[in-house]
């Protein structure tokens, strides 16, 4: 089964831009659920331009599904996932003035940081997992760093399919085949859509969960999150 986790840091710009309580995240949350949701992610960034990091404190007690905090493990960022204890993190290197995440982990390369970070967030019974790009060589690497998961970058996924490029599939198709022998949960995210979710799920083997933001949000505008989250789960279905 791969669950969705529906990305709510775009109902948070959009509070944002007044500086009041509209859209409520709490409100939005318990009703992303009720539609059908399978769980929550969310990306405070180091700046707060979207979800605050008090929006986590207070989403803690309010998700009852499975709850998903994504960011780059700096201290500020290691201390509040401990604090909330959410289901899983996922460990994504962005950098701090990144529109939005634009690339994986140097497993390589940071290796000794990633396993001591995963190390802490496993002693505290958090799920972890790691923000790559389909790269064989990256996903070997991240079983070495004792990660649980492994979240697939889907951008250049999307960006291809988009143009009509379907063959571009075959490298996550790779990626997730060696992440399932190696041990690693596999999850994805990142410009996934109503248009192009099928096709990622039906390439993709072992596929645990997508987190999906600003298409679904975007797309709800016409059709209402309460049709679209169903729609997702549709597509989703083996
Ligand atoms: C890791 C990832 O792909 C998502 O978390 C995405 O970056 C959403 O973040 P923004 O909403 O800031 O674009
Ligand atoms: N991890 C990906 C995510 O949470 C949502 O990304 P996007 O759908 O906003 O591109």
């Amino acid at each position: 089964m791969t669950k969705l986790s529906v990305n709510i840091n775009k109902l948070a710009t959009l509070r944002n831009s007044r500086g009041g309580n509209v859209p409520n995240l709490i409100q939005a949350t318990r009703d992303i659920e009720s539609f059908g949701a399978q769980g929550i992610t969310i990306h405070p960034r180091p700046d707060e331009r979207h979800i605050r990091y008090q929006d986590a404190r207070d989403l803690k007690d309010v998700v009852n599904t499975e709850f998903n905090i994504e960011g780059n493990p700096v201290q500020k960022f290691i201390d509040l996932v401990i604090e909330v204890k959410p289901t899983q993190v996922t460990l994504v290197p962005d950098a701090e003035d990144a529109i939005t995440s634009n690339a994986g982990w140097d497993i390589v390369k940071n290796a000794v940081f990633l396993k001591e970070v995963i190390k802490t967030f496993k002693s505290e019974g958090i799920r972890t997992s790691i923000f790559v790009d389909p790269d064989t060589k990256m996903v070997e690497a991240a079983a070495n760093t004792g990660a649980d998961r492994i979240e697939l970058y889907t951008e250049s996924y999307a960006h291809h399919y988009a143009q009509g490029h379907k063959n571009k599939i075959a490298i996550f198709t790779e990626a997730a085949k060696i992440a399932h022998k190696v041990g690693l949960g596999i999850n994805a995210g990142h410009d996934l859509s109503l248009e192009n979710i099928k096709f990622f799920k039906e390439n993709i083997p072992n596929l645990l969960e997508v987190s999906i933001g600003h298409a679904l949000i975007c797309e709800s505008l016409y059709l209402g999150l309460e049709n679209v989250i169903p729609m997702y789960l549709h597509r989703l279905e083996k």
